[in-house]
């Protein structure tokens, strides 16, 4: 059964079919079907015979992946929190190019909200996910040599964390991996608990699926740092792969959680990205010492900050920087001087918040721009000669 599938989901389902063990139902339109019992759904397109399966339970996805493994057929693993956009894709792309079968999961992983964000509000669309998943199925030529999108993995929550309820506690009970110091700066300096949770769940996840390769996006740096620590110090049997980051046109890193911005805040939101880039032609400007640098990061935000402070209330985006960071790419300590050998890693955060005296006709987002959306971005200096172009995908190897 697909637990969390919105009733949507559930209109949708047809009949099991007749056809043989795993059921594949070919030639129909996008539609969910339950198989054997608690465990397979198969989705299939409907101009090509492609298809994925879509599992709830563990045990039949450990079945399938024992099938490739006996096979000597490799799996790309990409974990996501659902809400699917072109970032997402683009690692799917890449697992599909570098392996037989690539696994996705959709799993909004309670343990790494703190108790004040956003997971009750946090964009779930399970159905349309797994509609978007099904077009992009069609681009992958296995006659070409291309890997597949076999499987769709959506657990529950109560299979993730079998025996306590997930908590967001900081000093909360449960089985927990934490990596330190790496996840008490930066990010887990304004999240406490975000990378004690993303180490667990990605745990729980490499234990189950157990890919050769494992898929993150730069855009959430830190998060390859841990996990890659993390696969480092626990041994665990799988390569760490990191896509670039994919922009909007105007530069906006895709985030799921940007449909939280309306108009107003939208137009602000690239103000991260100015900074950083400026920051960049610092550097390429022969910039090394770390005041030097960032100081042209604060020079566009508080430029900009001004800018919007003194617009009349209902025409302005206000918003805070939560940090800037010059990083030294292999540990991600703060660096005081850039080394040009080694670069760094320059990431920011700002805090977009609520918008004030919404207008009647303004284009809002989702909760109605009421909430602080924090926002991140980054760049690795060491890889950004001459200039940083709005990427489209693509990947690098962590160094
Ligand atoms: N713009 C992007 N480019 C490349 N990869 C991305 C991008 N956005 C997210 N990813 C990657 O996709 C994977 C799943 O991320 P997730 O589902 O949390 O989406 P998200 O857009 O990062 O959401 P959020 O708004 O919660 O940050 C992560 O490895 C993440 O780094
Ligand atoms: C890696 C991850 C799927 C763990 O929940 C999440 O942190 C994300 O989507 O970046
Ligand atoms: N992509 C990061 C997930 C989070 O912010 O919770």
């Amino acid at each position: 059964m697909i637990s969390n599938a919105s009733s949507a989901l559930k209109r949708h389902a047809v009949p099991k079919p007749a056809n043989g063990a795993r059921g594949l139902v070919r030639h129909i339109p996008i539609r969910t079907i339950q198989a054997a019992p608690g465990s397979r759904n198969i989705i299939s397109g409907p101009e090509k015979p492609k298809s994925f399966q879509v599992y709830e339970a563990i045990p039949p996805l450990r079945e399938i992946r024992r099938d490739a493994l006996l096979k000597g057929e490799s799996v790309g693993f990409v974990p996501t929190m659902g809400a699917l956009h072109d970032g997402h894709f683009a690692l799917i792309r890449q697992a599909a190019a570098e392996n037989k079968h690539v696994y996705v999961s959709i799993f909004v992983n309670p343990t790494q909200f703190g108790v004040n964000e956003d997971l009750a509000s946090y964009p779930r669309d399970l159905p349309q996910d797994l509609g978007k998943l099904a077009a992009l199925c069609t681009e992958f030529n296995e006659d070409a040599g291309m890997g597949k999108l076999s499987t769709v993995f959506t657990p529950k929550t109560t299979s993730m964390y079998p025996n306590l309820p997930p908590t967001s506690e900081v000093d909360g009970n449960g089985s927990f991996v934490t990596i330190t110091p790496l996840s008490s700066v930066l990010e887990g300096a304004s999240r406490p608990i975000f990378f004690r949770g993303v180490a667990t769940v990605v745990m729980k996840l490499l234990n189950i699926v157990r890919p050769e390769r494992v898929y993150f996006g730069q855009k959430d740096i830190q998060q390859t740092y841990v996990v890659r620590r993390m696969v480092e110090d626990f041994h665990l049997d799988t390569q760490v792969r990191v896509g670039n980051t994919v922009r909007e046109p105007d530069g906006l890193a895709l985030s799921s959680r940007n449909v939280y911005l309306g108009s107003r805040r939208r137009g602000v939101a690239t103000v991260l990205l100015k900074a950083l880039t400026s920051v960049q032609d610092a550097y390429l400007n022969g910039k090394r010492r770390r005041e030097d640098l960032l100081a042209a990061a604060l020079q566009v935000s508080n430029a900009a900050q001004e800018t919007e402070r003194n617009l009349a209330s209902h025409q302005r985006a206000c918003f805070e920087v939560d940090y800037f960071s010059l990083a030294d790419p292999k540990t991600m300590d703060e660096l005081f001087e850039v080394d040009s050998e080694k670069g760094a890693i320059l990431s920011g955060a700002i805090k977009m918040l609520p918008v004030e005296d919404p207008q009647e006709g303004e284009h809002a987002g989702l909760g109605g721009d009421t909430t602080t959306v924090r926002l991140i971005d980054n760049i690795r200096l060491d890889l950004v000669s001459p200039k940083l172009q709005p990427t489209t995908g693509g990947y690098h190897e962590l160094r």
